[in-house]
């Protein structure tokens, strides 16, 4: 199970989750977060990621424009969010970086296979993202795709494994149900969500 944590902003919650042994670490640059991370808080966070691919999450910037700052900061991964961003927006970044995830939901109708706009994995998540809203997972588990893909929305350390062995992602990803506030993580958190995700 591969394990995403995101919205980070400092290197001491980086650090928390590369030594709990996430597989991937995610900053949110996008104006309207709680979660937005200013260029140094971005370094910081990309300087204490080890092994772990760092994953930058927009979904307000142009697509260029997103992926250069992903290559001056030093990301491995782009990560387009939403309804702002259609085939074209992904040749554009793909134009600029390797590596970028499309992250959708199910009410905005994607194409739910993998690689279909060039993308190496998808990220299917709540309507509102970052809001820790829970979603209906039912209707997924009949359209589940195939291929890499992450499960988000709502995921917390007491309900991870019950989503993992609902829909059978390849990966998670969490943010708020790893804060004790709005923007604010919490490293005990963290701990406990990698370790409920992998026994799921
Ligand atoms: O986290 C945000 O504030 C955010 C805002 C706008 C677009 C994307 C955002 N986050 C993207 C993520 O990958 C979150 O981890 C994902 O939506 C899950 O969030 P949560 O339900 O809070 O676990």
């Amino acid at each position: 199970m591969y394990v995403k944590i995101c919205g980070l902003r400092t290197a001491e919650h980086a650090r928390a989750a590369v030594d709990a042994g996430a597989d991937a670490i995610g900053v949110v640059m996008n104006a309207t977060s709680p979660r937005r991370a200013t260029d140094d808080e971005a370094r910081a966070v990309v300087e204490a990621s080890g092994a772990a691919d760092t994953v930058l999450v927009v979904n307000d910037l142009p697509s260029a424009e997103a992926a250069r700052t992903a290559q001056r900061l030093g990301f491995d991964v782009l990560q387009l969010h939403g309804r702002a961003y259609g085939e074209a927006d992904f040749a554009a970044a793909l134009a600029v970086v390797p590596r970028v995830w499309r992250a959708t939901s199910l009410d905005l109708d994607p194409p739910l296979e993998v690689g279909a706009w060039g993308e190496e994995a998808l990220l299917l998540d709540a309507p509102k993202p970052g809001s820790g809203e829970r979603w209906d997972l039912s209707e997924l588990a009949e359209r589940a795709p195939d291929g890499r893909w992450l499960l988000a929305g709502g995921l917390s350390p007491a309900n991870v494994a019950e989503a993992v062995s609902a829909v059978r992602p390849g990966g998670v990803d969490v943010s708020s149900g790893v804060e004790v506030a709005p923007g604010e993580k919490s490293s005990d958190l963290i701990r406990a969500f990698v370790a409920a995700a992998r026994r799921g």
